[in-house]
């Protein structure tokens, strides 16, 4: 178990480059699978997840070459799909979330796909039953063992149909589209998600010869084509970083500038933040926050009642950011409710905040109220373990505005969606350590 250390209270500095999205590089890694022909990806963030999925495809066959930092060339002309059937898969497939999207890829283009129970944060159920729905919609058999939490599809040739998904799930809605692209004839997709994500990869999967319409709404149409050819793709900046870094600069009450952020493609997430009280300028595609020094206020709403941040399928507000909001109303001038309606236990980290002298009730497994401090009184430092991605970079800004040396544990969480996160963060200013052997 890896382990940060971190002395909290100082003020950070300067300018921070977001990686490219981890969450959008796991669906396009998978698409790599739709062609025997090369596909360049530039922006692939250096993290956990993305090098495990990586792995897999060369384990699959997939020809990876590494180009320049950030940037690989794929050739999925000789997959070996015997790799489903072997022990080693089984326990690679468990390793992350994202390996669930091999499925559709491998159903559409060679009529098979198969997957372990996959990995990923331990937030709640995560059923997968939407994929699988969606699958079967096109025609393929589902199987499912019980025993050793196996799934399978197969298909001799998938048949477009109309089908409306029970929720808008995003890593649903990727595997269906990978898998409709091959499919015969015209398949519809209503109730999507339409996630950034999900727009740079349908729009990479039309650059590929795909027919999708409706790309970055919740109705898409996509016309099956035979095959499908090569292409380049570059990720964008990761929306749940620049979120996480503009927590961290009003926590520590710092002037930050978070460059390159895709601006366009940030939907709500500046208002949320601005409703916290926090000021966010625009500076061309830049971010720019100014030191705090005098706090930040909550918003009411216009007839005065209090503010509720809750979460939803985009448009609405990215449910990776609702641990980090709440962090950051610890110190806010002002109450709010944070309402976590997706995962039921992505809140139960908030004991370690109240340990740090955070002023907050968690009324139930979804919503918790948070009291701001309005910095009168500061975090106190202490030892904690990161339970998942988000509450373990909430925990970290949370250690970093207090005062003292705080431990944390079970970094690999952080590790597995943050690129070199103690070096960048060394860069603008903060005192944070990875203890030696890790
Ligand atoms: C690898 C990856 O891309 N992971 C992201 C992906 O996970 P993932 O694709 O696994 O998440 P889903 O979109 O399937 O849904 C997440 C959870 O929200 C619930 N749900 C979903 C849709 C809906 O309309 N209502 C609803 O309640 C689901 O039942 C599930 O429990 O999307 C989640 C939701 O944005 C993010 O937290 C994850 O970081
Ligand atoms: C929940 C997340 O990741 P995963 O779906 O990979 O567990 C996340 O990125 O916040």
């Amino acid at each position: 178990m890896g382990t940060f250390k971190i002395e909290g209270g100082h003020q950070l500095r300067g300018r921070i480059q977001p990686q490219g999205a981890k969450n959008e590089a796991l669906q396009i890694l998978c698409a790599v699978l739709l062609t025997a022909e090369e596909v360049i990806i530039n922006n692939i963030p250096d993290i956990i997840d993305v090098n495990k999925l990586i792995a897999l495809l060369k384990k699959l066959g997939v020809k990876v070459k590494k180009l320049d930092k950030g940037s690989y060339s794929f050739q999925a002309d000789d997959v070996d799909l015997k790799y489903l059937e072997s022990a080693e898969f089984k326990e690679d497939g468990k390793g992350l979330r994202g390996s669930i999207m091999i499925v559709g890829p491998l159903l559409g283009r060679f009529g098979k796909g198969y997957i372990p129970k996959p990995g990923g944060d331990k937030i709640g159920r995560r059923r997968l039953d939407t994929h699988f729905e969606g699958f079967i919609n096109l025609g393929a058999k589902f199987r499912y063992n019980r025993d050793d939490l196996f799934y399978g599809v197969e298909a001799k040739k998938l048949k477009g149909t109309y089908m409306l998904l029970d929720e808008a799930s995003v890593t649903g809605t990727a595997n269906i589209v990978m898998a409709a692209v091959l499919a015969e004839g015209i398949t519809t997709i209503y109730n999507a998600a339409c996630e950034p994500y999900l727009q740079q990869l349908c729009k990479m999967l039309n650059r590929m010869g795909a027919k999708i319409s409706g790309v970055g709404s919740n109705l898409l149409t996509i016309e099956g084509v035979d095959k499908l050819g090569g292409t380049e793709h570059r990720m964008l900046p990761d929306m749940i970083e620049i979120g996480s870094w503009i927590g961290l600069a009003a926590m520590t009450k710092s002037e930050l500038t978070i460059t390159n952020v895709s601006w366009d493609d940030l939907g709500v997430i500046p208002s949320v933040f601005r409703k916290t009280g926090i000021n966010i300028e625009r500076q061309g595609d830049d971010i720019h926050i100014p030191a705090h020094i005098n706090g930040y206020e909550v918003q009411n709403y216009i007839d005065g009642s209090i503010l509720t941040i809750s979460d939803a399928p985009w448009p609405g507000f990215t449910p990776d950011l609702l641990s980090i909001i709440l962090t950051v109303l610890t110190q806010a001038r002002g109450s709010a409710v944070v309402h976590q309606k997706m995962f039921e236990s992505r809140l139960f980290f908030v004991d370690k905040l109240i340990d740090m002298g955070a002023k907050i009730i968690l009324c139930d497994p979804h919503r918790a109220t948070v009291i701001g401090h309005d910095f009168k009184s500061t975090l106190k430092a202490t030892t904690m373990t990161s339970p998942d991605i988000r509450a373990g970079v909430s925990l970290l800004i949370a250690a970093l505005s207090a005062k003292g040396t705080s431990i944390i544990h079970n970094i690999e969480q952080i590790d597995r969606g943050y690129e070199n996160i103690d070096e960048r963060l060394r860069a603008i200013g903060a005192k944070i350590e990875r203890l030696d052997g890790n």
